[in-house]
């Protein structure tokens, strides 16, 4: 095992990967699992709504949302001053989980954290990278992000092999191969993986963090693409807000779910990812959990709302400009 700094370091794994691929599902799935580890979760949504940090099980007290912004740039002191808090607690936790938004790079969060403050408190176990079988493809013109995401994680699952073809997984393996010398992938289902593949594994190395990121132009040159600004997106002085907005959407009046799948299908391509809550007619005691990760649309009734007053809350992300709050009222609250 790779130790840095004080053997009494807290381990931290990173879980990485393009919005929708799994994070919280791996999260949840490790949550769950036979660890006995004390772990506290910091959770990262990109929107000033944290989804997220509702959707993780089982230890609602030892969740921390990182909400409206991204750790690895815009709220990168946030995390910084929330490990620090993690870390004085008098039951320091055993292992600290960090599930990064579905936008960010992975090499300046696992920057933050071989950080000299943090030299003899943290050691970076493994950033993980998860990838979505079915739309790793999608949304070609955030190729270099998903590149990036996985060219700094040092373990890659390929999620979601449940809804392709074995011809698109082994696609996936030959387009990884053509782009990376070396890499370690699993694939999974539901982010089924065995635990002791994900938590003390010692993986991380420093120079993880000087790994090439291939170039994500399928196109020759001389292709006439004007897209070969090869810093955009990158660690130093990129900025989400030229690549992504993010739009929420709040009532508190009760929505007929009738017709909402067909309304979501007329959200616009460039919506990459919507995820919450619906306060539903037809079921109004139980919260409804709204899923959709680029076509694909999963609506399913969940918990009771039980102490929580019921309301529709949702978080869309999408390219810049491409859902706005009107958009999504006519979605969500008038879908018939
Ligand atoms: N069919 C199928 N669905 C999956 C699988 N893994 C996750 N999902 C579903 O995919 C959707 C997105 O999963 P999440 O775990 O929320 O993805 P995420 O990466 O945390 O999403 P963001 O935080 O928004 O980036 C949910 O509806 C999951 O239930 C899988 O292996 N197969």
């Amino acid at each position: 095992m790779i130790e840095f700094g004080s053997a009494t370091a807290v381990p931290v794994t990173i879980l990485t990967g393009f919005l929708g691929a799994g994070k919280t599902t791996l999260l949840n799935r490790i949550l769950t699992g036979n660890h006995g580890l004390r772990v506290a979760v910091l959770v990262n949504d990109f929107g000033s709504i944290n989804v997220d940090a509702d959707l993780v099980v089982g230890v609602e007290d030892d969740v921390m949302s990182l909400a409206n912004g991204c750790v690895c740039c815009s709220i990168r002191d946030d995390l910084i001053e929330t490990v620090e808090e993690v870390l004085q607690r008098p039951e320091r936790p055993e292992y600290i989980l960090l599930e990064a938004s579905g936008v960010s790079d992975p090499s300046s969060i696992a920057m933050t954290f071989t950080d000299q403050r943090f030299r003899d408190t943290i050691r970076l176990d493994s950033i993980m990278c998860l990838v979505d079988a079915e739309q790793v493809f999608a949304a070609p013109e955030q190729m270099e992000l998903k590149l990036r995401q996985i060219a700094f994680s040092d373990m890659v699952i390929l999620n979601k092999v449940d809804l392709v073809e074995r011809e698109t997984v082994q696609k996936v393996h030959d387009w990884l191969k053509s782009r990376f010398r070396r890499y370690r992938l699993v694939e999974a289902v539901d982010a089924d993986v065995p635990l002791d593949i994900l938590l003390s594994v010692g993986r991380f190395a420093a120079e993880q963090l000087d790994a090439e990121v291939p170039d994500h132009h399928e196109h020759g040159p001389g292709c006439g693409c004007l897209e070969h600004d090869h810093t955009h997106g990158h660690a130093d002085g990129h900025d989400h807000a030229a690549h992504f907005s993010t739009t929420m959407l709040r009532s508190d009046r009760p929505v007929p779910l009738a017709g909402l799948r067909e309304a979501i299908k007329r959200l616009p391509g460039e919506v990459y990812r919507v995820k919450g809550f619906v306060y539903s007619e037809e079921d109004p005691d139980h919260r409804i959990v709204v899923q959709v990760v680029g076509k694909r649309i999963d609506i399913a009734s969940d918990e009771p709302w039980g102490e929580r007053a019921p309301e529709t809350r949702l978080v869309a992300i999408g390219a810049p400009g491409a859902v706005s709050e009107d958009m999504l009222e006519a979605v969500f609250l008038e879908p018939a």
